[in-house]
């Protein structure tokens, strides 16, 4: 029964797609077993510095930069456990599964977001040449342009002062309401370039809890505030409970409803939905089914960014997305920086078994940027199902989290550093800072800690060098033999370091695509579908129960022993 139902999957959805990647399990595939063999033969216990020291030319074989208009990126590989031979064999499962098939079917909006019967056409979005992309025969550019060109005229009517509120005056403070991708890049954008504003100040409100939108509202002037509600289906309870309440607070300072207009636009796939919440339909711009939702930043979604920091500066965040669009669809694998990113995290959580991978950017601009591709990353590849219907053999998305350094250094780093687990972390840093206060000094210090951690967890200690160390500052033989084993670092870590050279709008726009093609290159080598998120959609279901039983006063018996308890004690101690 189980494998009719998946051949019958597999026929209806997988089919004849030219994106099909064989239908044979990554840890069939002879290039997975070449490599994992390889590897568990000749590198697992090898340390990393013995291959630099074996390698004068390591650091350049294992580099890769990439030049933009704001100076080039560097991206350093060479601090991972990867050598010539095991380079070659991740390229080579690259190849074997299919990478650049599905890279082009992506964009050739293949409807590879089989599950939705979808294209994946977030690089429509920033296709900056403009060259035509049909879905269904229909060429999406024009399209495009015309609501980039709505989002320009937007803008600069807010950032000129023409566009005034209902009392006549400026608009000083947009309200981003949204969630989970309509929420998420907007914010991780305005905040990483912030420096760059020349609009309103942006706010974000994403969590259904009341006290996000009534601590935000409270510091607000509903004369000068406009509110932009984000929600590609516009049906997502969280989004519009909130808007509904800022829709009354709006109210409640504006009395008349024909002021809405003025305070109140719409980012959604969903016109209609949209329309009957109140939206004048000239205030509302549209995007499509084949942009999802954690990759939205790049069409209407992104308004709020474009408002912040002008519409000149978010067209730059488009160009840097679309150089790198170019570089993943031109260049050959080996040279390929997406294709790279992704094959190394592949060899940790499926040859070493790692779990988790570190982001840790130097830069506290880029303070959220972990949290965005939390999303990106754990959305589109959480998934224990392929393509073809059947569960995996292997481990899929890896747990993304961190925090920016140095803060992250003064709390969790002791665990990468010391703790038994293995995990890999890339730490991302500008050359310059947009803040170079005190001569610079404050960034030579943060270049200083990026450097030295990086070494650091390759390096490690060894005991002998620990207790020189200690010998040295005087301590006792017998305090010494207590206290050594604890002063060790096994090092040996991997890292890869990603030097921009400055954050810009041109430059940050490249490494969010990095990313995003990174993750896209994960899900074909895992063979699943990194597109769709049902996940998400079980908890959903059962809140749309659980909040009536909440209202009643009646005895919750339906659900487990744990949950019907956990809602007789809300009930109970609730008066
Ligand atoms: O933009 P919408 O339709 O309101 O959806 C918001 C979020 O809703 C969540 O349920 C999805 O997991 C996210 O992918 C999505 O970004």
């Amino acid at each position: 029964m189980l494998n009719y139902l998946s051949d019958l999957m597999s026929a209806l959805f997988v089919g004849d797609s030219k994106n099909s990647v064989p239908a044979m399990s990554l840890t069939q595939d002879a290039a997975f077993v070449d490599l994992k063999n390889y590897v568990e033969a000749n590198e697992k216990d090898v340390q990393l510095l013995d291959w630099f020291q074996k390698d004068q030319s390591r650091f350049e074989k294992f580099t890769r930069h990439f030049k933009t208009p704001d100076g080039d990126f560097l991206f350093d590989f060479s601090k991972n456990r990867i050598t010539d031979e095991s380079f070659q064999l991740l390229m080579k499962l690259a190849k074997s599964r299919g990478v650049e098939e599905s890279r082009d079917a992506m964009f050739s909006a293949e409807k590879i977001n089989f599950t939705e019967n979808r294209a994946v056409l977030h690089v429509a979005l920033r296709n900056r040449a403009n060259r035509p992309i049909l879905v269904d025969g229909k060429d999406v550019m024009p399209d495009v342009n015309r609501v980039l060109a709505h989002m320009k005229e937007f803008c600069n009517e807010i950032i000129s002062g023409q566009w005034t509120g209902y009392t006549g005056k400026k608009i000083t403070d947009v309200v981003n309401i949204g969630i989970g991708g309509s929420d998420l890049g907007p914010l991780m954008v305005t905040e990483s370039l912030k420096n760059y504003q020349i609009g309103p100040n942006v706010h974000f409100v994403s969590n259904v809890d009341g006290t996000h939108v009534a601590e935000v509202t409270k510091k607000l002037n509903a004369e000068t505030t406009l509110f932009i509600i984000a929600s590609k289906t516009f049906t997502t309870q969280e989004t519009i409970t909130n808007a509904e309440t800022a829709k009354e607070w709006f109210l409640s300072k504006a009395g008349d409803p024909a002021a809405v207009a003025k305070h109140f636009v719409a980012l959604s796939t969903n016109v209609l939905k949209a329309v009957e919440f109140g939206i004048d339909e000239k205030n509302m711009f549209e995007f499509w089914d084949w942009v999802g939702g954690r990759y939205s930043l790049w069409s209407a979604i992104g308004l709020s960014i474009a408002v912040h920091i002008g519409f000149e500066n978010y067209e730059k965040l488009l160009d840097g997305a679309f150089a790198v669009d170019e570089h993943f669809v031109n260049t050959p694998l080996e040279q390929n920086i997406p294709v790279i990113l992704a094959m190394i995290g592949v060899l940790y959580n499926n040859v070493y078994g790692a779990e988790t991978h570190a982001l840790l950017p130097y830069d506290q601009y880029m303070h959220r940027f972990a949290a965005y591709f939390q999303q990106g990353d754990m959305e589109s590849n959480g998934k224990f199902v392929t393509r073809h219907g059947t569960r995996v053999d292997y481990s899929t998305g890896p747990i993304v989290w961190g925090e920016p350094g140095t803060n992250g250094q003064h709390a969790f780093y002791q665990l990468i550093h010391q703790g038994t687990r293995l995990i890999p972390a890339d730490f991302i840093a500008p050359v310059r800072t947009l803040n170079p206060i005190r001569n610079g000094l404050h960034h030579q210090i943060l270049l200083a800690n990026f450097l030295a951690q990086s070494e650091a967890l390759m390096k490690g200690k060894t005991a002998a060098v620990a207790e020189e160390e200690l010998k040295a500052s005087g301590m006792s033989a017998e305090s010494i033999a207590k206290i050594l084993p604890h002063k060790v670092f096994e090092g040996n870590k991997p890292t890869t370091s990603i030097v921009l050279p400055i954050v810009t709008p041109f430059t940050l726009g490249s490494l969010i695509a990095f990313y995003e093609h990174k993750i896209f290159v994960q899900g074909i080598i895992w063979d699943i579908c990194s597109f769709d998120q049902w996940g998400v959609e079980l908890g959903k279901q059962l809140a749309k129960v659980i909040q009536p039983e909440l209202a009643s006063a009646d005895k919750v018996t339906t659900h487990d022993a744990s949950t019907n308890g956990l809602i007789a004690f809300i009930k109970n101690n609730n008066a």
